[in-house]
């Protein structure tokens, strides 16, 4: 049984205090803190860059998720993992040479992940799955926090779980699968129960108040999560 972790998305933060909150959501109980770069090309906003997790690097030691909405991917990876990344997962369709660009991930020392829009078929997990440490299957369509999760997703995490689950059977090579969109302590559990053990929420956490308000929204995503018999 896999740890779950609570990835808490910096995209709801307070961007004029982020390293406050980060420090503020991680003594409130997140496991990790989830990155969201995004290019205004691959997906129609702009948010941080490297300079700004070198900033926020030490302001905790969980580890950093960086989540990659840009196009084109390598040119980033270099800069991300020397300012503190501990996961860098880029999306499959911003990318052409996928292989590649996992291998280069993982040549910093750091965990590579693929990620995946909705509409985007498991198909593109097959023949890479040995240099992939993380699949994120998106629960919305990236660019925005606050969106609606997608319930065709739930069926699709369901899907991707037993491929997952047989990959580690065969080679014992174990690949955490994260959710991400629309995550809130109602549907969680739902969420979970599909075979999700690493959950991204923005608005879900970061939209309570204060780091006692943040604390409370993980505590009740713990308690769905324990209820879902996971
Ligand atoms: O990658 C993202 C959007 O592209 C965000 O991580 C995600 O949407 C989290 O926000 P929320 O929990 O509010 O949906």
């Amino acid at each position: 049984m896999k740890k779950i972790f609570i990835a808490p998305s910096l995209l709801s933060a307070d961007f004029a205090r982020l390293g406050e909150e980060v420090k503020d959501v991680v003594e409130a109980g997140a496991d990790w803190i989830h990155f969201d770069v995004m290019d205004n090309h691959f997906v129609p906003n702009l948010t941080i860059g490297p300079c700004v997790l070198k900033a926020i690097r030490p302001y905790t030691a969980v580890d950093i998720d960086v989540h990659l909405m840009v196009e084109p991917v390598d040119a980033l990876v270099g800069p991300f993992a020397e300012a503190g990344a501990n996961w860098i997962t880029f999306h499959a369709e911003a990318c052409r040479h996928i292989d590649r660009t996992l291998q280069l991930i993982r040549s910093f020392g750091i965990h590579a992940g693929l990620a995946l829009n909705p509409a985007t078929p498991l198909s593109c997990l097959d023949y890479v799955l040995d240099k992939v440490d993380m699949v994120l299957l998106m629960s919305v369509n990236p660019g925005f926090g606050g969106q609606k999760f997608i319930s065709s997703c739930l069926p699709k995490i369901k899907a991707a779980r037993k491929v997952l689950n047989q990959h580690e059977s065969e080679t014992g090579h174990m690949i955490r699968l994260e959710v991400d969109g629309g995550v809130k302590t109602a549907n969680i559990a739902s969420i979970a129960a599909a075979g999700a053990d690493t959950f991204v929420a923005g608005s879900a956490i970061f939209g309570q108040k204060g780091k006692d308000g943040y604390r409370q929204a993980m505590r009740s995503m713990r308690d769905e999560i324990g209820k879902s018999g996971i």
